[in-house]
């Protein structure tokens, strides 16, 4: 059992422990493919890839300019150079003929460096007369250092150096990257399979009726645009009512293919107990009191899933904003990890409060909070308004959550306070 199940009122776990838990029992997923590169995106890379060239191959020319001999170049007095009559050197054409000391060449940008030559001045810096013979290039002293405005072969990626890193998810820089290297083919991890749905006999989907008592299904959409940001494989299963036979069907469906169960609603103190001993019978899931607001309770552990697999279960509660931050709290990293990736921690931005906010020690807080830049250009916080995690609205006003952490006390305002940027959560 992964703890105790159900704790007792008062008995909550810790935010940085539950995810310890979860991070402590995941499995990730081993099973690889192999993509063109134009499909890789927002993919994770099961293997290094070291770059098997040096990029660029070749020095080459930063500056459309003049190449010469960093040697020829005078502290004190003008340096004048001859130009190779009638010569340009251009990007993809290599020069084939020697440029000796007191010799220039015309170059443009991306042009492999000649052979000898180690430093271009822009074409700027220079006067260009003409005479008889051909042009000289006269510079001022002190304009230019030799080896300046030169990139060096492999200053960009040294031949055999790791180019990205197993588990690395992968960016629109990263293809270009790998482009630059000439990899047409990468192995990544195939896509994580997280079958969703909701519970809750109150709930009706999309085109429905409303009936008396009734609400629409919000979780399920929020979570599958949470989980399409994560790159995942959503299977929608829908609406389940607050029954064990519907309960059982579901879960037979979600785990004959799913490698994750993402559920919302009905893990609470209410009179769910059939979940328990239904999920008891399935799999090892523990019944968590956690110590923060909103999202107190949370259910996660391993399910028996087909064929001798193992499935993991975020059972998330119901409230909108609960569902929502449990997932940016929990599931978001542990579902980077189970689909092959080697997460990076979400980026935090310290901003000031505007307002004093309540709060006691003993239980992370995430409050809804509109960041913005302030007169003095640091960055500000303040509150959505009314923060129960029912309100919905609170999180699409919002674009960032404050996250006030487990033994925070009251923020005075103009206290800094941590921000979770939502830019940042994808
Ligand atoms: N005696 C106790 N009662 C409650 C506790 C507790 O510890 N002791 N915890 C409260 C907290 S905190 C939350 S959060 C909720 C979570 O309960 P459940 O996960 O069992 O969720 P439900 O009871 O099914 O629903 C709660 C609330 O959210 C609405 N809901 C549910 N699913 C959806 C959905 N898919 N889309 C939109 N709204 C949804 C539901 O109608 C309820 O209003 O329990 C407290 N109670
Ligand atoms: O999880 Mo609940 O109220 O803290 O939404």
């Amino acid at each position: 059992m992964l703890g105790p199940s159900p704790l007792m009122a008062g008995d909550e776990l810790p935010v940085a422990e539950a995810r310890a838990r979860i991070h402590a029992a995941l499995r990730p997923i081993t099973d690889v493919q192999t993509l063109p590169l134009r499909q890789a995106l927002g993919r994770i890379l099961a293997a290094d890839v070291i770059s098997p060239i040096a990029v660029p191959a070749h020095d080459n020319s930063a500056m459309d300019g003049y190449a010469l001999h960093g040697a020829d170049l005078l502290a004190d007095a003008p340096t004048a150079l001859r130009a190779l009559a009638g010569v340009t050197v251009f990007a993809g054409t290599p020069l084939a003929q020697p440029v000796g000391r007191g010799q220039c060449v015309r170059i443009m940008t991306g042009a492999v460096m000649p052979e000898g030559l180690d430093t271009v001045v822009p074409i700027e810096l220079c006067q260009v007369a003409a005479d008889a013979a051909g042009d000289v290039v006269t510079l001022k002293p002190g304009v230019l250092k030799p080896g300046e405005n030169r990139r060096k072969r492999g200053e960009d990626l040294a031949l055999g150096q790791p180019a990205l890193r197993a588990g690395h998810l992968l960016r629109p820089a990263d293809l270009g990257l790998l482009a630059s290297l000439g990899v047409a083919e990468l192995q990544v991890f195939r896509r994580l399979k997280v079958a969703l749905f909701s519970t809750g006999n109150e709930l009706r989907t999309l085109g429905q009726p409303l009936e008396e008592g009734c609400i629409y299904d919000s979780n399920r959409f929020s979570l599958m645009g949470a989980l399409e940001r994560l790159g995942v494989e959503v299977l929608d299963l829908g609406l389940v009512a607050d029954d064990p036979v519907a309960l059982n069907a579901t879960l037979d469906q979600a785990l004959a293919h799913a490698d994750v169960v993402l559920t919302s609603g009905g893990v609470s103190m209410g009179d769910a107990d059939y979940t328990r001993d239904l999920l008891a019978a399935r799999g090892e899931v523990g019944f968590w009191k956690v110590a923060m607001r909103p999202g107190r309770p949370f259910a996660f552990g391993p399910l028996h899933a087909a064929a001798g697999r193992t499935a993991w279960l975020f059972a998330l509660p119901g409230n909108p904003v609960a569902a929502l931050v449990t997932f940016y709290a929990f599931a978001r990293e542990a579902l980077l990890v189970l689909a092959g990736a080697t997460p990076r921690p979400l980026p935090v931005l310290k901003a000031r409060s505007v307002a004093a906010i309540r709060k006691r020690p003993g239980r992370t807080e995430y409050q809804r909070g509109i960041v913005s830049l302030g007169d003095d250009g640091r960055w500000e916080v303040r509150l959505t308004g009314a923060q129960g995690a029912g309100i919905l609205r609170s999180m699409t006003e919002a674009n960032a959550l404050v996250v006030l952490g487990h033994e925070q006390g009251a923020v005075a305002a103009g206290d800094e306070v941590a921000v979770w940027l939502f830019d940042g959560l994808v």
